[in-house]
């Protein structure tokens, strides 16, 4: 759906991409993240067409990246651009037809994602005044109102409570089932555990890691396991720094070098195994682990 080869962008001396490379199937969901500053906006400019790369190539659909794929991009930028003064049914009309939908198309349409939002009621009221989480919900509609193959959102979440936050998850769940690719730029990491099928993680410019989840878990997992021993034989060593419960012995051991096989019989010398578990990182302590990591490297 979109290909990225080697973009660069700076603004004078601030580097914001350095040749990025990236590949997002289509029908996927796939998580841009980075910390601030890191690149990802300026991506998604370009994607956009908002601002032009020094170099580098975007193709999507296997075509070139120019004017006329504007229409099959959705938008929604983090800084949101409604019209105060205009009215809800207004500004979803203006948005859709300035993606190209028919009069008609267009009333059918937000027709369509008013009943489905529960939001008919609001139809006549201006923008201003509305709530932020109201307004963000236009603006969500305004963004996928004609239909995009590829779906571009930078920080969908903010503004809303927790359930219309959800409502807003499972319209995205149900755009991807739909064959909708997504671009999500966000920094919670509990929405990328939730939705990514893929990641790329951007740093001062740089692609640091891309992949799915299931292998950057597997990739970056720290091989230490979660273990619980009871009915002690032994004394337990010293560094094995371990907290006592109900007669069971809990502690965190690394592999070090060993199988796990090989340290469950070492364990087993010591008392009853009951549970022995890998530590499995989240998204959040791999974000936080490459970022210090590049910084430091
Ligand atoms: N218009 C601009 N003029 C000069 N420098 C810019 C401009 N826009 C971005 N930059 C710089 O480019 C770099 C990347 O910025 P960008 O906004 O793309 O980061 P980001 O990953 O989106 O950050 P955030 O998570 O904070 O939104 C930063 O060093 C930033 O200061």
């Amino acid at each position: 759906m979109l290909k990225i080869n080697k973009l660069n962008k700076s603004y004078g001396a601030n580097t914001a991409l350095t040749d990025v490379d990236l590949e997002v199937s289509q029908g996927v969901i796939f998580g841009l993240l980075g910390p601030n500053g890191a690149g990802k906006t300026t991506l998604i400019r370009i994607i956009n067409q908002i601002i032009d790369s020094d170099s580098g190539e975007v193709f999507i659909g296997g075509e070139k990246l120019e004017p006329k794929h504007i229409k099959q991009i959705g938008y929604l930028p983090e800084e949101r651009g409604l019209y105060k003064k205009m009215k809800v049914w207004d500004q979803m009309l203006y948005f859709a037809r300035l993606k190209g939908l028919s009069p008609q198309e267009a009333k059918s349409k937000i027709n369509y994602w008013l009943d489905k939002l529960d939001m008919q009621s609001w139809r006549d009221k201006k923008i201003e005044d509305l709530s932020k989480g109201m307004a963000q919900k236009v603006q969500f509609i305004s963004t996928i109102v004609h239909n995009p193959p590829l779906l571009i959102l930078d920080e969908p979440f903010s503004g809303f409570d927790p359930v219309n936050a959800d409502i807003i998850k499972n319209e995205i769940l149900e755009l991807k089932e739909n064959g909708t690719t997504v671009i999500l730029s966000t920094h919670r990491m509990e929405s990328v555990e939730l939705l990514c099928d893929q990641v790329a993680m951007i740093n001062r410019s740089r692609k640091i890691i891309d992949g799915t989840i299931k292998e950057l878990k597997s990739k970056y997992r720290p091989e230490v396991y979660s273990i619980s021993l009871e009915h002690l034989k032994k004394e337990l060593p010293a560094e094995w720094i371990s907290k006592e419960e109900d007669g069971s012995h809990h502690f965190t051991l690394p592999l070090s070098g060993k199988s796990p096989n090989e340290l469950i019989q070492e364990l087993m010398q010591y008392g009853q195994v009951n549970n022995f578990q890998e530590l499995i990182p989240s998204m959040e302590e791999i974000f936080i682990h490459q970022v210090k990591s590049t910084e430091n490297g």
